[in-house]
């Protein structure tokens, strides 16, 4: 790889100062701009003051893409062949132009700046040569280049990555907790998938450390900016695994300009509900089977039966009485129109009260009725407390919590609603006590499911309305509040001041309206680890998404969840039948060959046909084993010994092992010099130095026993050493 002389050093230098100056001045006036229209006020009419929310938003959005450009402006440059219309292009995080629209710099998204990641000797694709700027602060300080036009290369030549070096530096970098943008690095088998097609189901499958995550973070900037008018009204949710995970990549839009993408759990899912309720994998299996769908279709159904004897409604004057016949016809009117529960209950309620007005003429003594005569006792009736609550027993409103409520916490509901009893007494709960966490990750696709089988309620809804009119009360009270310790009464009024107020919190992101909404639908759903993900979990993204345009990354042969995909096309077919096509991630980016040699014994256990990533680097350090008969006492010294200077270790231990250190269970893991996790905790994730204890446990402690012992090995980016208080299992016989 052929370096740059001092002279062109210089000549990069100045460019890329150039290149900075300008940045400089577009903020200013982006900054003037802004402040222009922000001092404007909001006076004027409705219009005229959307349309300077309007221009104050995207203001704002531009600065802070100025701003998020930063670090790394500038990072290569193309040299076409002699013919092509411009022959020389700077590519960076963001596209600039001087004032007479002259291309400075070339934003790494646009289509002409494809070459710069997909060009090699073999298809050069008119390049002549790709230079690799490496920037400290605002400085060059230095180039590399690839030639990519000489006839002389060999074949081991041609087939190396793309900017070789400029990779190598970046992967060797100790790890700081949180993901980096790969902008200036990406390579040629993860751009495909980047910038591939917008519509449809893309399914990105690679081994650990092949980039997965980090390429599904660029495919959304990527397609944020090339498709950004039919994105930025829909969003794009980005679905994690916990909330560990979403924190450890979340800088990584930001760094390339993008704001407006919702990162999610699944547990987050379900708008209100807080899902931190710890479970047991057996109990989060069954919920997350597909059989679920019909347990609480029929839980539902559980909610209409009819009471076997006829039921007494007793009025001041008489007594109405509904028989087992008139429920059943009312029933089945409700259910043969197809509406959701809380819908169909007012065809229930109609029908039933149609009953019971003609029983109640009857005991008033007036055998016809006009129909004028025949409503107004309907709504009398309706509105009597013993007619009311009769009608709610035999029909309630649910809320989907009502309903999972009801159910969890009566095993003759669950039975009733299908499951045996072991099943019923697996997923058994008290009611909620009060501040109790109550709902677990699990429970969300359930919630979700429920609310599509109920339907809205009418009543919710008043109930909001009643609400929203109560909480405005109370804001024009502290508008006056404010207005009149501000001294401003004169000049405004509190209406207005109030109005002013709710515009400002009225103003959400996009991401922030979708987060909000559980019927939204997004306009891209990406999927990480997406083998963890339980079949009604799919269904729920799959409601988020009706588009089907989605990414799926993940790696089947890591999946520990019990509920997990055991493949692709189990999980897909159901929606996009042969309607979804599949990429292949094979470099090893983060795990050392040292290391993936180890790793790769224990992926045979996991499936002998499949083959692990080829590693892009060796580390020079063999992964070592330590045997212990006191792995309290002795832990300490190993982490000491095994410790990278800077760097971040991370100790794996088995699900119920106590190893005497604190576990960490939040994103406090990600800032820790040392960490101890889980498996499941640390999947996804990545450190400089890993300790694995007890992988005999590990394999044993979990059907996938096998997958998460392989996701503990190549989490390491430098140094693997395993613990072990017996003997070490076979499969780890590389080790000895
Ligand atoms: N082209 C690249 N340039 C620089 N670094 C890269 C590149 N591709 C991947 N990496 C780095 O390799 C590491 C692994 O990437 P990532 O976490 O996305 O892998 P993954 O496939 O999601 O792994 P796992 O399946 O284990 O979760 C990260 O540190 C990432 O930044």
């Amino acid at each position: 790889m052929p370096q740059s002389s001092a002279p062109e050093l210089t000549r990069e230098r100045d460019y890329v100062a150039g290149l900075y100056d300008r940045l400089d001045q577009l903020r200013v006036r982006t900054r003037a701009q802004l402040d222009g229209v922000l001092a404007q006020g909001a006076f004027g009419t409705h219009q005229n003051r959307s349309e300077r929310d309007n221009f104050a938003v995207m203001y704002s959005q531009r600065l802070a893409r100025l701003w998020a450009v930063e670090r790394g402006l500038c990072f290569g440059r193309l040299d076409l062949a002699p013919g092509a219309e411009e022959t020389r292009f700077y590519i960076g995080r963001i596209g600039l132009t001087d004032d007479e629209q002259q291309r400075l710099l070339i934003d790494w998204r646009a289509p002409v700046a494809q070459p710069f990641y997909r060009a090699t000797p073999a298809a050069p694709m008119g390049v002549t040569r790709r230079r690799h700027l490496h920037i400290k602060g605002r400085t060059v300080v230095s180039v590399d280049d690839d030639l990519l036009d000489l006839d002389s290369l060999t074949a081991d030549d041609r087939a190396t990555l793309n900017g070789e070096a400029a990779l190598l530096a970046a992967l060797s970098e100790t790890r700081t907790g949180r993901m980096r943008d790969i902008v200036a690095t990406i390579q040629a088998e993860q751009d495909r998938i980047i910038r591939g097609d917008l519509s449809g189901v893309m399914v990105v499958q690679g081994g650990p450390g092949t980039g997965k995550t980090v390429v599904a973070l660029h495919r959304a900037a990527y397609l944020l900016y090339t498709y950004r008018e039919r994105l930025e009204r829909r969003g794009v949710l980005i679905v994690g695994p916990n909330l560990t995970f979403l924190r450890y990549i979340e800088q990584v839009l930001p760094s390339l300009g993008e704001t407006d993408v919702l990162l999610s759990t699944v547990g987050e899912l379900f708008p209100g509900v807080t899902a931190t309720r710890p479970e047991p994998a057996a109990a989060a299996a069954l919920k997350g089977g597909l059989r679920m769908a019909d347990v609480l279709a029929r839980a539902i159904a559980d909610r209409q039966r009819m009471p076997a004897k006829p039921v007494d409604i007793k009025l001041d004057r008489y007594t109405l009485r509904l028989d087992r016949q008139t429920f059943e016809a009312a029933r089945n009117r409700a259910v043969k129109s197809r509406r959701p529960h809380n819908q169909a209950r007012s065809v229930f309620v109609r029908h039933l009260l149609n009953t019971l007005t003609k029983q109640a003429a009857r005991h008033l003594g007036r055998g016809v009725l006009s129909d004028e005569d025949f409503a107004d006792l309907r709504e009398d009736l309706r509105t009597e407390e013993p007619v009311k609550a009769a009608l709610n027993r035999l029909w309630p409103y649910l809320t989907p919590q009502q309903l999972l409520l009801g159910l969890f916490t009566s095993a003759d509901r669950m039975t009733a609603a299908g499951l045996n009893a072991a099943e019923a007494a697996l997923l058994l709960r008290e009611p909620p006590r009060k501040g109790e966490r109550w709902w677990s990750e699990a429970d969300v696709p359930l919630l979700d499911e429920a609310a599509e089988l109920l339907g809205d309620i009418d009543e919710g809804v008043l109930r909001a309305a009643r609400r929203a009119e109560e909480e405005r009360e109370q804001q024009l009270a502290y508008a006056r509040e404010v207005l009149e310790m501000t001294g401003l009464a004169d000049i405004m009024d509190a209406e207005r001041f109030a109005e002013r107020q709710q515009e400002e919190e009225g103003y959400l992101t996009t991401a922030e309206r979708a987060a909000r909404d559980r019927t939204w639908a997004f306009g891209h759903v990406i999927v990480d680890e997406a083998q963890e993900l339980s079949a009604m979990a799919w269904r729920t993204l799959m409601r988020r998404c009706p588009s089907r345009s989605m990414t799926i990354v993940g790696d089947i042969a890591q999946t520990g969840s019990a509920a997990g995909a055991p493949s692709w096309k189990s999980v897909l077919d159901p929606y996009v039948q042969g309607r979804w096509r599949e990429s292949q991630l094979t470099v090893n980016y983060r795990t050392p060959a040292e290391l993936m040699a180890v790793a790769a014994d224990v992926l045979t256990l996991v499936d002998p046909s499949l083959k692990a990533p080829d590693s892009v680097r060796e580390s020079g350090e063999k992964p070592t084993s330590v045997r212990t008969d006191d792995l309290v006492t002795d832990l300490p010294g190993i982490i000491e010994r095994q410790k990278v200077a800077d760097g971040r270790l991370v100790v794996i231990v088995p699900d119920g092992l106590d190893v005497g250190m604190p576990r960490m269970t939040g994103p406090e893991a990600l800032d820790a010099e040392v960490a101890v996790l889980s498996v499941t905790e640390a999947k996804g994730l990545e450190f400089d130095a890993v300790v694995v204890v007890e992988p005999a446990r590990i394999l044993a402690e979990s059907p996938r026993g096998a997958s998460d012992l392989y996701v503990a090995l190549t989490r390491a980016t430098r140094r693997l050493c395993v613990v072990h208080t017996g003997p070490l299992p076979e499969v780890l016989a590389g080790l000895r």
